[in-house]
């Protein structure tokens, strides 16, 4: 069975390098002709761990290659292929509903360059508000009747994404026939051994699964960062707070670390998707809680600017800031909606000097943020600063000799916004610690 994949972003290229690995022949396409190039040459574009010496040893073996051209694709996978499609599904610009116009064009595209080749699987793996691919179905019942549409959401989390697909927490298959679930079966044949439970469901089922799965892990981190607010009033601790929480199985500690909240191109966009499709169908109120759930997350972005302007004696005017982190979480070049950018982005409106250093997201930050200053390392990021923030908890910053940071700053202050630094290793080399929901 040969195997193609459409579109190669953080998923697609995840999705086609694991599938090669598992076994199939795999030819992937982009729009983009600079990506598709790169990855053509086993340079993968932006940073994963472990991928791009997967895309090496697939890209060797002659189990994976690249195009630009849908004709090609068709022609090359031929009849009982199976056809992934994982473009982009963006938040509109200023509406709360996602972009379809990638994906809607990727599905035409495609239908119409497998129509002459025979029957085929057409497979959703985007992310999608709950109704699309039913009206893909008959759009591609038009195009290319012999092709037939299954919906398979995905689960990877960026900086673990081979590791999540070759080993999932499950399986999701949204299908109208046997013959689509069976075909699936034989792609996930080797995980499905490996007893990766499978989900077998309808359209809008799988669609939903998606976006609930996305909204509970934003409801558990904002449900503690909206502890870490009651903490700061109440003068508590939410690292211990989280600790006793996570104790109790029924809650479990993971998806609980308070901090600076969620960003990056997955939780904020699929949570106001969800909510914008709600109201479509007439039950906003159902997911009302989401709108809170987004507001807890984007305080915790104005307390810590709040919090760096108190350190700087009430008035950022002039200061220097060292910011430590770009990308939404570590392990990740990704700046989309990052917590970190954003933060950085709004002390340098109100007239301090911002230089940011990041181990992987430098280059992402600075054609975004043109007007932010770039180091090349943390020490350099933190010369001269009046104080320093800590946004995206990269090991690196953990590893950091307090001691030594202090040679390099004007005052020893630190805001340590994901809770990730030894607080009492800081305090004892003479810094000013300060963190989210903590004393
Ligand atoms: N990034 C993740 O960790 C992740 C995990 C699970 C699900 N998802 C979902 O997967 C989808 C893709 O996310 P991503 O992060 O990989 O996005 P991305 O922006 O990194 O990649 C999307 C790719 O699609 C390409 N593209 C756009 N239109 C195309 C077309 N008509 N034909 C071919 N290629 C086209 C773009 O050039 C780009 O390379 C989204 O729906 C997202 O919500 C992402
Ligand atoms: O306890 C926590 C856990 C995470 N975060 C933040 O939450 C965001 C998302 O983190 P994570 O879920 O690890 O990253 P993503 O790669 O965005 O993955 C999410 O979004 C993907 C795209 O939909 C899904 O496939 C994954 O299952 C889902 O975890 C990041 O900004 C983290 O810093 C916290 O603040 N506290």
């Amino acid at each position: 069975m040969r195997i193609t994949v459409i579109g190669t972003g953080y998923l697609g290229v995840t999705h086609a390098a694991c599938l090669a690995e598992l076994g199939f022949e795999v030819m992937a396409l982009d729009v983009d002709t600079e990506k598709v190039a790169a990855l053509a040459s086993g340079r993968v574009p932006f940073y994963e761990p472990g991928l791009e010496e997967l895309l090496g040893e697939q890209l060797a073996a002659g189990r994976l290659a690249f195009t630009t051209d849908y004709e090609e694709l068709a022609a090359w996978a031929g009849p009982g292929a199976v056809h992934f499609v994982c473009v982009g599904t963006p938040q509109q610009r200023g509406e709360y509903a996602a972009d379809l116009t990638y994906i809607d064009s990727a599905f035409d595209s495609l239908a119409r360059a497998v129509a002459p080749h025979g029957p085929c699987l057409l497979v959703g793996k985007s992310t999608v508000p709950v109704g699309t691919a039913g009206r893909l179905a008959t759009r591609i019942a038009e195009l290319a009747p012999e092709a037939e549409l299954a919906w398979n959401p995905e689960f990877l989390r960026e900086g673990f994404a081979v590791q999540d697909t070759l080993r999932p927490d499950r399986l999701v298959i949204g299908v109208r026939s046997e013959a689509a679930e069976r075909r699936l079966r034989e792609v996930y044949a080797r995980l499905l051994a490996a007893e990766v439970p499978l989900v077998v469901t309808d359209f809008s089922t799988s669609e939903l699964v998606k976006v609930s799965a996305n909204s509970f892990l934003a409801v558990k981190i904002s449900f503690i960062n909206a502890m870490a607010e009651v903490c700061e009033a109440a003068g508590a601790d939410v690292m211990q707070l989280a600790e006793a929480l996570s104790h109790d199985p029924r809650i479990g500690g993971r998806y609980l670390v308070p901090g600076l909240g969620f960003g990056g191109g997955c939780l904020p966009k699929d949570i106001r998707a969800f909510m914008a499709r709600a109201g479509e169908l007439g039950v906003d109120q159902a997911l009302a809680f989401l709108k809170e759930v987004d507001a807890i997350n984007m305080r915790r972005r104005a307390r810590t600017v709040d919090l760096a302007r108190e350190q700087c004696d009430g008035s950022l005017l002039g200061k220097r800031v060292a910011v430590w982190g770009a990308a939404f979480k570590p392990n990740s070049d990704d700046i989309r909606d990052s917590p970190a950018l954003n933060v950085a982005a709004s002390i340098h409106l109100q007239g301090a000097q911002v230089t940011v250093y990041d181990p992987k997201a430098t280059d992402n930050a600075r054609k975004m943020f043109p007007t932010l200053t770039y180091a090349d390392s943390a020490l350099e990021a933190a010369h001269h600063a009046d104080v320093i923030l800590h946004l995206t908890e990269w090991q690196e910053f953990r590893d950091l000799d307090p001691a030594v940071v202090a040679g390099h700053v004007r005052d020893t202050r630190v805001i340590d916004s994901r809770n990730a630094l030894d607080a009492a290793k800081w305090r004892a080399a003479g810094w000013t610690y300060r963190a989210l929901g903590r004393p």
